[in-house]
């Protein structure tokens, strides 16, 4: 079979992040950062010992599981009832045993973060095209564990290519050349698939990441519910790297158990953050004919972004690295603010149409002076996005 192929972007997270675990809005955006993922399906000719094969190329490790192992732990009892059609989360249960089909892999220790990943993968290869010989290539362009999506950027772009690979999203509209757009009741399904894989790797997420990598642009997300949001001038961001790696799911676990420990205090915490949202999607949807200059809007984002970074404070989820980045950009009276779980990993820091490219080069060096690493993004383009044949 030829090879099927999905990439889907990395966001970034303007205004609350966390308090979305908790009910409250939020507001993210698409980056052009991608995780791509490729897709085939192996005849009994070519894979001899018939095996599901997954090569990540980042961390550079490839792995491989027999398909009669793998039917021994996903399908004891009877044949593959593999379902694309329905998304159903992983029992505890299923998930300890993969848990222990995991421990038969020689996961290096420095890379034994990658275990729920791995975890999310088999779930989603398993629950889609059952124990179907088949090689899945992975490459990304995000940092892992940083803030910018890639758990979510990985379960979007793995099952919208098990997806098209199960002739479920159809591909080749486009005469098979490039990448192209999926339809809408496709990434719906894609993306309720995706949010099951964001389960096991995070534990409780909001749905706001896999979201808005399956469906781009900048979106408002609120209880489930999103909004797409229409800016007509886009929104500039600079994005710092602290390289101070954490864990998604640890940090939400954080926040959640503050919150029990301080419930009313940590419920105004939450209400603050979302009227921060609510104002700040609508300042992001003014446009030009709206009586409002374009300093002044970039003013209010920035005041609201930083009113956020002192809640996201209040919530434990700074760290010495981001108070650093924020001192740093302060200097150059440019605002910024975590983005992502915090505990390290991204800053977000505004950029004001009227910055010159020379001040911009050197907040930049002073940034890297520190060992970060910054990157200019293009900031609400597409999501997901498949392919036939080798993209
Ligand atoms: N390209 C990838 N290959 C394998 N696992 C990945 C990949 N990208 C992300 N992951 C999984 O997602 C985890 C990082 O997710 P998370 O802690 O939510 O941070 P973030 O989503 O901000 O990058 C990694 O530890 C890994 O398990
Ligand atoms: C902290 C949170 O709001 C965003 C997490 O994003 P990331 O995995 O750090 O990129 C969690 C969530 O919404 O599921
Ligand atoms: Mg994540």
């Amino acid at each position: 079979m030829e090879v099927v192929g999905a990439r889907a972007p990395g966001k970034i997270i303007l205004a609350g992040e966390h308090a979305v675990v908790h009910g409250s809005a939020a507001v993210a955006a698409a980056i052009d950062l991608y995780t791509r993922c490729s897709l085939r399906l192996l005849t009994e000719d070519e894979s001899a010992s018939s095996a599901v094969e997954l090569e990540l190329r980042d961390p550079g490790l490839a792995f491989s599981w027999p398909c009669a192992r793998l039917r021994e732990v996903f399908f004891p009892t009877d044949s593959d009832s593999a379902a694309a059609g329905e998304p159903r989360p992983c029992s505890p249960d299923l998930l300890a045993a993969i848990a222990r089909l995991l421990e038969e892999q020689e996961i290096p220790e420095a890379k034994i973060w990658l275990s729920s990943g791995l975890s999310a993968f088999l779930f989603l290869y398993t629950s889609i095209l059952g124990c179907r010989a088949g090689k899945v290539t992975v490459s990304s362009d995000l940092p892992m564990g940083a803030g910018l999506g890639s758990s979510a950027a990985f379960c979007v772009s793995m099952s919208g290519a098990l997806l098209t690979a199960a002739g479920v999203v159809a591909v080749g509209g486009g005469g098979g050349k490039g990448w192209e757009l999926v339809r809408k009741d496709d990434l719906e399904l894609v993306n309720r698939w995706a949010f099951q894989g964001e389960k096991i790797i995070h534990g409780k997420p909001s749905g706001i990441d896999n979201s808005v990598s399956t469906f781009g642009s900048m979106i408002k997300f609120k209880k489930g519910e999103l909004t797409s949001l229409k800016s007509s001038n886009p929104v500039k961001m600079l994005i710092t790297d602290t390289r101070v790696g954490r864990n998604t799911k640890a940090l939400v676990a954080g926040v959640s158990e503050r919150s029990s420990r301080h419930p009313d205090a940590m419920a105004s915490v939450f209400h603050a953050v979302n009227s921060i949202s609510e104002e700040l999607s609508s300042i992001v949807e003014l446009t030009a004919n709206d009586e409002i200059a374009i300093t002044s809007r970039e003013e209010k984002l920035a005041e609201l972004m930083e009113m956020n970074q002192g809640l996201l404070q209040c919530m434990g989820v700074s760290h010495s690295s981001i108070e650093t980045v924020l001192r740093t950009t302060l200097k150059f009276n440019l605002v910024s603010k975590l983005t992502g779980a915090g505990g390290g990993g991204c800053v977000l820091t505004l950029i004001p149409t009227l910055l010159s490219n020379l001040v911009l080069d050197k907040v930049i060096a002073e940034l890297e002076s520190h060992s970060f690493r910054c990157f200019k993004v293009e900031v609400g383009g597409q999501g997901l996005q498949v392919c036939q044949g080798d993209c």
